[in-house]
């Protein structure tokens, strides 16, 4: 019997849509996991486990999940044997360091002798270590920001994305421990036909992601332009270009990275180009 690749995927939680979405833009096709923890892919040979994201790093290296989504932070906090496979560009947030609005803190050094709530004690502990501070670390597993306010610690360390739940809690981010994003991760030890899915499954999450942050561009532009127009839009070989009815203009066909866009666009205009679609890509494939 072939075999399938076990995918672990938080039940629910800040990961969850994004990474049944994401798997769903690969083709895999599945059950959503609200009451089920495991559901079998229709037309891949997976099946996907819903799960404490936290455990999903355990799961992976006692091999009952082959690969997983979960937070960078994660992955770094709890130090087990899988590897980084893929970076997502999703759940963007960052870990730091935050005190007390009141406080006048110049440098880590205020840390000294303090005592910092998180739930990431590993990583903190490598923080203060690096920077030869000194300080308790007391560990716990949610509700962070509120430890100081009610006297259990004097900073603490969490996740920070807008910045609003540390604001609502009077604290203020004084410094950046590490940025992190949604991440795939895998087993050092997949046999080969495991491999091969999952540089299937890489291979899917690439063009998902390409197409993503590229736009697909027509444009009309007099033909004197298009030797200028193509040095602005290179495309991912050189541009299409198409004669259109009416004499002296084309039909100008490329794709742009979502980055580059509006820089592009103003330069596009000055060039003469006239009638400009621009059009989401479902798929890319470089
Ligand atoms: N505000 C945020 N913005 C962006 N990403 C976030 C944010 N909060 C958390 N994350 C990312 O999402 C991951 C999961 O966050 P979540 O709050 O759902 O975890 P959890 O409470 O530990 O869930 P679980 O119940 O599965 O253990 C975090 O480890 C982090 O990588
Ligand atoms: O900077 P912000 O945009 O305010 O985001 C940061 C907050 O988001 C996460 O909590 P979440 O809202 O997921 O709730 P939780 O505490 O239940 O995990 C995280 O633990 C922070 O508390
Ligand atoms: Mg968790």
């Amino acid at each position: 019997m072939s075999q399938k690749i076990r995918i672990a995927v938080q039940k629910s939680g800040r990961l969850q849509e994004q990474s049944v979405k994401l798997l769903k833009e690969c083709g895999i096709s599945f059950g959503n996991g609200s009451s089920k923890l495991k559901a079998e892919a229709d037309n891949f040979p997976a099946e996907i486990l819903f799960l404490r994201d936290d455990d999903i790093p355990e799961y992976i290296e006692d091999n009952v999940a082959d690969i997983g989504i979960i937070g960078e932070n994660v992955f770094l906090e709890k130090q087990k044997e899988s590897e980084l496979v893929l970076r997502l560009g999703f759940a963007k947030c960052r870990l730091s360091i935050a005190v007390p609005k009141s406080e006048e803190y110049q440098s880590s050094n205020w840390l000294n002798g303090k005592k910092i709530a998180t739930s990431y004690p590993v990583i903190v502990e490598n923080y203060l270590s690096k920077n030869n501070i000194a300080a308790e670390i007391h560990e716990i597993s949610g509700s962070v920001e509120i430890a100081p306010g009610i006297g259990l610690a004097d900073a603490v360390c969490d996740i920070v994305s807008t910045g609003s739940t540390l604001l609502t809690n009077g604290l203020k981010e004084v410094d950046t421990v590490m940025k992190s994003e949604a991440i795939l991760i895998a087993s050092k030890s997949l046999n080969p036909e495991k491999s091969a899915l999952l540089n299937e499954l890489v291979f899917r999450v690439n063009a998902v992601n390409a197409a993503k942050s590229n736009k697909y561009l027509l444009l009309n532009a007099p033909n004197d332009s298009i030797e200028a127009i193509t040095q602005v839009l290179p495309g991912m070989k050189s541009p299409t270009v198409m004669p259109l009815k009416e004499k002296g203009w084309s039909s100008l066909h490329s794709v742009v990275n979502e980055n580059d866009f509006w820089s592009q666009i103003s330069q596009l205009k000055e060039l003469g180009a006239q009638g400009i679609l621009v059009i989401p890509i479902e798929k890319m494939i470089v």
